[in-house]
């Protein structure tokens, strides 16, 4: 039994979100979240929900609601409003608009499902994770974001590519913003087991543009056919199920850290995490020293955005 509600259930990612989070079986309620003034379309889509479900057999107790009260007793509340960057916009000038957004829902979150998990992917979703943590006054493990778990799925994908083995054979990992400065790290990258570094064919990998790929993947996305809609959609549902299943995977999300990577902290950014029915716990790691310099960097970036996102919204929503 697990209830989950997608704020921004009207938005492209937040509908097939929804969707996705509607076929892990453990899930028992959804409640498609949105605003005042669309209300047809979250009645027109729960409609079409059931459709499937019939179609599939699937048993779902499914609302539709611009009520926060209905908020009550989630499992997980995901947050997808906000505004898309379009052509020739990095995520970080989506910043000051959906801040405010972000804000005023983690607020909401805290007053109607106090108990629950918060999985924010707004973007720029580190500084939106850190505004969604200090806005609704929960614990660090219970708020995280989609992060670089995205990103690393992307990579993983091109490197199965490139050395024609299934997808499951690889596993690698990003960290760092989700965005321009993220750091692959290679040395946490393996292929059937065996460290990518100690295949011979690892010096000859196109490295950097594969990264490059991964770093322009959204936009790619998005100046083709508008949005990046499934990738998401089903980077998060694996999150959702990893934590009401109680699964324990360690995946790459945007989290809270203290000092877990060579003492690099204060920080919500993408680490490789535990997550549980509990939340997000980031893991402890030491990683290569370039890789170290490539996240410290990224701290730095994503600590500067948030503290001036803060400050913007110390003046406007005080807490
Ligand atoms: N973290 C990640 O990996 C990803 C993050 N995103 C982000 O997710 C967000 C949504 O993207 P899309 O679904 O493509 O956009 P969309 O434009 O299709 O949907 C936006 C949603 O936000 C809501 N919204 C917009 N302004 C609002 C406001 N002032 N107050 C309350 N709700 C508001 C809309 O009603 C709608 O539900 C964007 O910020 C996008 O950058 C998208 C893909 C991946
Ligand atoms: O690129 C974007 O703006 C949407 C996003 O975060 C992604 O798909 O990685």
């Amino acid at each position: 039994m697990a209830k989950v509600t997608v704020i921004g259930a009207t938005g492209k990612v937040g509908q097939f979100a929804a969707y996705s989070v509607s076929r892990i079986p453990f899930v028992t309620n959804i409640v498609l979240f949105g605003r005042e003034g669309n209300e047809d379309v979250l009645e027109g889509t729960k409609c079409d929900f059931i459709d499937s479900f019939a179609a599939l057999g699937r048993n779902l107790d499914l609302e539709w609601s611009i009520n926060p009260e209905d908020l009550r007793d989630s499992d997980i509340v995901i947050i997808n409003s906000g505004v898309p960057r379009h052509k020739g916009q990095d995520r970080i000038d989506l910043a000051k608009k959906n801040a405010k957004i972000v804000a005023n829902y983690a607020k909401m979150i805290a007053a109607y499902s106090p108990d629950s998990i918060i999985l924010v992917v707004s973007n720029p979703v580190d500084v939106m994770t850190a505004v969604a943590l200090k806005y609704s006054g929960f614990p660090p493990n219970r708020v995280f974001g989609l992060g670089t778990h995205l990103d690393s799925m992307r990579l993983k994908s091109f490197v199965a590519d490139h050395f024609n083995v299934h997808v499951s054979e690889v596993h690698t990992r990003i960290v760092g913003e989700h965005g321009e400065s993220m750091v692959p790290l290679w040395s946490a990258t393996t292929i059937g087991g065996i460290q990518i570094q100690n295949l011979p064919a690892f010096s000859s990998l196109p490295k950097d543009e594969m990264v490059d790929r991964v770093r322009t993947a959204g936009l790619h996305i998005i100046e083709k056919s508008g949005a990046t809609i499934y990738g998401p959609a089903a980077a998060i549902s694996t999150l959702v199920r990893t934590v009401l299943g109680n699964e324990n995977r360690i995946l790459s999300v945007s989290a809270y850290i203290k000092s877990e990577v060579h003492n690099i902290g204060d920080v919500c950014i993408g680490v490789p995490a535990r997550l549980n029915r509990e939340g997000a716990f980031p893991v402890p790691i030491r990683i290569d020293e370039s890789e170290v310099t490539g996240f410290q960097q990224s701290v730095e970036k994503i600590r500067n955005v948030t503290s001036e996102i803060m400050a913007d919204l110390d003046q406007s929503m005080p807490l």
